[in-house]
């Protein structure tokens, strides 16, 4: 399924030096995002730094959200994740998507300008609309969680 969305191209870089974000492959779940940056930034362990990309999208439908996750590349062999673990657009955003890069490894990691650092997902979403109850109805579960279902 297709979704048409407003972008607004923050910098002139984007569709000069840094293309546009694209799906890889027809069945790409993601658009990679790119840093844009003036040089090459060095993340040292433990380092958290605020990315641009130089992009806005407005997703407007309040029945969709974006995500934005780490490529499994970086976070595998790099240790390169996210400073929020996972991004979270929200529909009325319309500023600009920021990556909250986080070098959770052991080495340096030299993130190059327009590398591709992160990807962006269109998710469906549904707004929950509360009915306060005084009992639910019992179900086999009941309030077990945490492990209550044991481990094998
Ligand atoms: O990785 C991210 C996460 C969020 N955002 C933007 C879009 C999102 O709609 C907005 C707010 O995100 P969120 O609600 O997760 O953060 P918050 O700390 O609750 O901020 P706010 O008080 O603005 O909602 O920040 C990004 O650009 N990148
Ligand atoms: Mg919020």
């Amino acid at each position: 399924m297709k979704k048409a969305l407003q972008v607004r191209i923050l910098d002139d870089r984007i569709g000069r030096d840094l293309p546009l974000p694209a799906y890889a492959t027809e069945g790409s779940a993601g658009l990679d995002l790119r840093a844009l940056l003036d040089a090459p930034l060095t993340l040292n362990p433990g380092d958290t730094v605020l990315v641009r990309t130089g992009l806005a999208i407005y997703i407007a439908d309040p029945g969709y959200a974006g995500l934005i996750l780490p490529r499994s590349g970086l976070g595998h062999k790099h240790g390169i994740v996210l400073g929020n673990l996972v991004g979270l657009i929200d529909a009325d955003y319309q500023g600009e998507l920021m990556v909250s890069v986080w070098n959770r490894g052991a080495q340096p990691f030299v993130l190059e300008p327009g590398e591709r650092l992160a990807q962006y997902v269109l998710v469906p979403v549904v707004q929950a609309e509360f009915e306060i109850v005084s009992e639910f109805q019992a179900t086999a579960r009941g309030a077990g969680g945490f492990g209550s279902s044991g481990r094998q």
